[in-house]
């Protein structure tokens, strides 16, 4: 059965893959971008909406990231970056998120005069007021943060230290993420092996882009605990004409070793990773039992949030609450908090979000069966 939009909305989601510089509401935007005089390319909230989702609609990572350059520039100021955090904690809420990693580039937020701390510091408040105005308004959700390093950049050592030095304020671990071609993992290793001396998580943005040895790289050279996005894992999955199903060693590896898959289905099409939802390959990759995750990627530019992206694999491929729930508990699973902080969440509020709206389903069904009709008197 497909799930009601609204069952979906209410459902308990696990976002791990969400970009706070790609989440903005245009209407903030608009109006962050009146304060500093930074000319848009539209005047209005629904043709800025319209442009970002069109722009990144280009087909290449290369080119989809230049919509940044918008988000960035309003993001410069300590009011700005809190305000900015606080919202996407209330948006992610509003959608029925109870648990989110979201990740942004704390260099990309200097040419203001602030400090990498000073930034940090900026997006912690922001999302801890979210979190209590979400709490007050019924839908509770916790925000944790990703620091990423821009891989064309050097400064990704710097950034490892800054996440380790401020795991106690809410940074939960690291990531790297720009243009894929051209700038392999590798070139981070140092920031890489220093995380990994300090026992740090992190997730490395590889296979979307480019594909196998990218993905090889941040695995086997820098040791990611996660994939964000590693879509192109499906080229090393070969579906014979029979159906029969042979894993190459790196996809093996990946299944085994139960590597989280940080998929991101609408933002995958945008940048040509796949060429549609029914073709993209989670499908596959969650039939073979990848550790395979539902994520938004950049809520702005793809027009989209976690319910929506739960919309179109419904829509596609009949899923119904029973898979949600999977993707959900992978997702917490897979996330970088503590494992009882994980259970925790796992057992007290994902099982019993679905237990609760299956229960509902099943009265609506008896509710409906109860209203008897005639049925047409046979000959
Ligand atoms: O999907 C992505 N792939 C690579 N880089 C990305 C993606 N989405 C956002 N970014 C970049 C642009 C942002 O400015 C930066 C930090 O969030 O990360
Ligand atoms: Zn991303």
């Amino acid at each position: 059965m497909r799930p009601t939009d609204a069952e979906i909305l209410a459902a308990p989601k696990v976002l791990l893959h969400d970009h706070l510089d790609g989440g903005l509401r245009p209407a903030t935007v608009l109006e962050l971008a009146a304060e500093i005089g930074h000319e848009l390319p539209a005047a209005d909230e629904p043709g800025l909406r319209r442009w970002f989702t069109e722009a990144a609609d280009s087909g290449s990572l290369e080119r989809y990231l230049t919509t940044f350059e918008h988000t960035v520039a309003v993001m410069q100021t300590r009011d700005a970056l809190v305000r900015v955090a606080a919202e996407c904690a209330e948006d992610l809420a509003a959608d029925g998120v109870v648990y989110a990693e979201v990740r942004y580039a704390p260099e990309q937020h200097l040419s203001g005069g602030l400090s990498l701390d000073d930034v940090v510091a900026a997006v912690e408040e922001g999302f801890r007021l979210g979190e209590s105005r979400a709490a007050a308004a019924g839908r509770p959700i916790r925000v944790a943060t990703l620091l990423t390093a821009m891989r064309h950049a050097a400064r990704s050592r710097e950034i490892a230290e800054l996440a380790v030095a401020n795991r106690e304020a809410g940074v939960v671990g690291f990531d790297i993420a720009g243009a894929e071609a051209g700038f392999p993992p590798t070139r981070h290793l140092d920031a890489f092996e220093y995380l990994r001396r300090e026992n740090a998580h992190f997730t490395i943005h590889a296979g979307e882009a480019f594909g196998l040895p990218s993905i090889w790289e941040a695995l086997q050279w820098c040791g990611a605990d996660r994939l964000g996005h590693g879509v192109r894992i499906i080229d090393d999955v070969a579906v014979g004409a029979d159906g029969a199903v042979t894993l190459g060693r790196l996809a093996a590896y990946v299944r085994d070793k139960r590597i989280p898959l940080e998929l991101c289905p609408s933002s995958n099409i945008q940048t040509g990773a796949a060429g549609s939802i029914a073709e993209h390959p989670i499908e596959l990759l969650a039939r073979l039992r990848f550790r395979v995750t539902v994520n938004t990627d950049n809520r702005l530019m793809s027009g989209t949030s976690m319910s929506r992206e739960f919309a179109l694999l419904a829509d596609a491929f009949g899923y119904d609450l029973p898979d949600f729930q999977w993707f959900t508990v992978n997702a917490l699973k897979s996330a970088f908090i503590p494992f009882d902080q994980r259970l925790a969440l796992i057992n007290d509020v994902v099982k019993p979000g679905y237990t609760a709206l299956g229960a509902q389903r099943a009265f609506d069904q008896v509710r409906a069966a109860g209203t008897e009709r005639l049925s047409p008197r046979s000959a």
